[in-house]
């Protein structure tokens, strides 16, 4: 049922409230023409009937535990359930930062099991991700050749993608948040079982999200904590714009680069199993005018890593940016 801070949204959901708006995320056939010009202009979308991964609809925890093989999975975990990705390379640098998550490996089998048990308390949180490699057993491969390719190939030539980095196989206990962050990759996401409310938000909100520092575990993510935002710290929080929409079974969510995306599994559908395929930017041919916000952002992390590395102190950033801007640019 919903909750004084949760909405119905729809027949079936229930969604965490947020003091932000936002609008429905675009639904429409993968073959649609409007679908095509959306994901050409750098647009999200929801695709129906693409069948990306169609030959994968029949994988449930069952059939990964008998055909995923005995290999090692990473396996986060968390007692909030928020998911926030950190770069452990960044860390030596930061010595206060403390992980939110742990992770550690063990095999599928024994995360099913966990995933079994843990239903009951309710604790800890968990979340598997793993790219899929050779030490999957056979049936896994042969799904995995059988996506459908053409398809993938088609959008990667025509939107002018680079290569094709890495699919990711997500497993996710239901309740389990990915906090807003963007990606420096294309995303052609596909879900298999279960339901992901994902909050979308352009590239143009970068001052309302406010992320973290270049050169900080936490790079890309946002510094707001949407359960409990500090208005003081980050005002323009409270400008924030969005879009929003439930991926389920079947569905694929092209997830452009750069563009802020928070992702919720909905809790009473089962455990979420979704597949990332990630693309490298597309080649800036020639640079047109007036940039977009994608390009800004590129060019502003640019600039903060050549002068991290200049000035080869972080204490030094703050006083430099400010000196170079406050009372010259504001
Ligand atoms: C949180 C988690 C498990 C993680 C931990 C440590 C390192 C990496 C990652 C990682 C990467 C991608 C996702 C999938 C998705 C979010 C979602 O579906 O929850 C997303 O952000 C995207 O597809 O771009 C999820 C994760
Ligand atoms: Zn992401």
């Amino acid at each position: 049922m919903a909750t004084e801070n949760t909405v119905n949204s729809g027949e079936k959901f229930v969604t965490k409230k947020y003091p932000f708006s936002t609008q429905p995320i675009p639904r429409l056939y993968y073959r649609d023409p409007k679908a095509e010009h959306l994901i050409q202009s750098g647009q999200p979308v929801i695709l129906t009937g693409s069948n990306l991964v169609g030959s994968a609809y029949h994988w449930d925890m069952d059939y990964l535990c008998s055909n995923l093989g005995c290999g090692q999975y990473t396996v986060y975990t968390s007692s909030s359930g928020k998911f926030k990705y950190y770069d452990e390379k960044k860390m030596p640098e930061n010595k206060d930062f403390k992980p939110p998550t742990s992770h550690t490996d063990m095999t599928f089998q024994e995360f099913a099991a966990k995933l079994k048990q843990e239903r009951n308390n309710e604790k800890e949180r968990m979340y598997l991700q793993q790219p899929l490699n050779d030490t999957v057993g056979k049936w896994i491969v042969m799904d995995f050749t059988n996506f459908n390719w053409e398809w993938a190939n088609q959008q990667q030539k025509t939107n002018r993608w680079g290569p094709l980095t890495s699919n990711l196989l997500l497993v996710g206990m239901e309740g389990v948040i990915t906090p807003a962050h963007y990606d420096e990759q294309e995303n052609l996401f596909a879900q298999i079982q279960g339901y992901k409310r994902f909050l979308l938000f352009d590239p143009d909100q970068f001052e309302c999200l406010y992320p973290y520092p270049i050169y900080h575990p936490h790079d890309r993510q946002s510094q707001v904590d949407f359960d409990n935002p500090d208005f003081e710290k980050f005002p323009k929080f409270a400008d924030l714009k969005g879009y929003e929409g439930i991926v389920g079974p079947k569905d694929v969510l092209y997830i452009p680069m750069y563009w802020w995306h928070q992702v919720e599994s909905l809790s009473g559908h089962g455990e979420t199993i979704s597949i990332t395929f990630w693309y490298k930017a597309a080649q800036t041919m020639k640079v047109v005018y007036p940039l977009t916000a994608g390009q800004k952002v590129a060019i502003m992390r640019n600039i903060e890593k050549m002068i991290a590395e200049a000035l080869n102190d972080k204490s030094e950033m703050s006083p430099f940016m400010s000196n170079m801007v406050l009372g010259r640019y504001t």
